[in-house]
């Protein structure tokens, strides 16, 4: 370890908290946008980017750390993150539909990764005022504010295991005709649909939902969407897996991450999984995408 993990987990929360300033002023204010389609880009993105990037490196540099941001991997050569031990991977915006449509529901979202796994993660909740944060065999925490003074408690998931009892959140606006039919087709009958995968994540640590489900289409979801959420929802007590059960793994060539996710409670993971694989199995032969 180059550095305390705690003095750094100081550093990434008062560095996700300035973020979270950075977008909720934007979207107070105003933004434009600078890139339109499937996934956007506005000018808070590119500036909550910079101000993260700015201030971890000017407090940690960038000899024992790499960096995988949303905003800046197009344009960084590979040999830069790959096969480098320490990576911070980092969503400044997670949610920009949401965050465009002002529905409230977007993130900050910020993980150290060792060896492609997540060891310290934060996501803000700028509408709601609230961080969460973790490390690996640190449990997860909220942290709130009152004027000046910051307040943390610990934040575990529910322990329903009914699986028809199950309240499941997924994407607003990353949906199409396989997913839909998978949700329709689903144990957990109680579906919100929230934005960002740290606001889902959220809402699992808060015990307001117990599973999450992604499945890509056209396009995955990428590490900077997963990286941190993974990790305050496994120290909350939660299961982060692939369909398979296989854990996910980041800061590889390829960034994105294929095929389904689940995200649960760890109640009747392994169940829920099989269950997903298998409605999967049907809709596929029933209907070629
Ligand atoms: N099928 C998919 N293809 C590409 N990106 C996806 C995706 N599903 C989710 N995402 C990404 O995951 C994040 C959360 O999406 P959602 O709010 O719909 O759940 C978004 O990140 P960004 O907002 O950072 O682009 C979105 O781009
Ligand atoms: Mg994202």
């Amino acid at each position: 370890m180059p550095r305390d993990l705690q003095e750094i987990l100081a550093i990434a929360q008062s560095i996700g908290w300035g973020a979270a300033a950075i977008l909720l002023d934007a979207q107070q204010t105003s933004f434009s946008i600078e890139q339109a389609g499937e996934s956007p880009v506005t000018t808070a993105d590119l500036a909550a980017n910079q101000y993260i990037l700015d201030n971890l490196q000017a407090a940690l540099g960038v000899q024992d750390f790499a960096y995988l941001s949303e905003e800046t991997f197009k344009s960084q050569p590979i040999a830069d993150r790959l096969d480098r031990p320490w990576v911070w991977i980092i969503d400044p915006l997670d949610g920009t539909k949401d965050f465009i449509n002002r529905t409230g529901e977007y993130a900050v979202h910020i993980a150290l990764a060792h060896q492609g796994r997540p060891v310290l993660a934060i996501v803000a909740c700028p509408e709601k005022d609230k961080l969460y944060y973790a490390t690996l065999g640190g449990g997860a925490f909220v942290e709130t504010r009152e004027s000046e003074t910051f307040h943390s408690q610990p934040v575990k998931v529910s322990t329903k295991n009914q699986p028809e009892e199950l309240t499941i959140v997924a994407s607003r606006s990353h949906r199409d005709d396989r997913f839909n039919q998978l949700m329709q087709q689903f144990p957990c009958k109680d579906q919100r649909q929230v934005g960002s995968v740290g606001g889902k994540i959220a809402a699992i640590v808060e015990q307001q939902a117990d599973v999450y489900i992604s499945l890509s289409g056209k396009s995955a979801p990428k590490d900077w969407d997963f990286a941190a959420p993974e990790l305050i929802l496994t120290e909350a007590g939660g299961k982060f897996t692939h369909f398979d059960g296989s854990p996910l793994h980041y800061n590889q060539e390829d960034v994105s991450q294929w095929g389904g996710i689940l995200v649960s409670n760890g109640q009747c993971h392994e169940a829920l999984c099989d269950r997903a694989v298998s409605l999967l199995a049907a809709i596929d032969q029933s209907q070629p995408f």
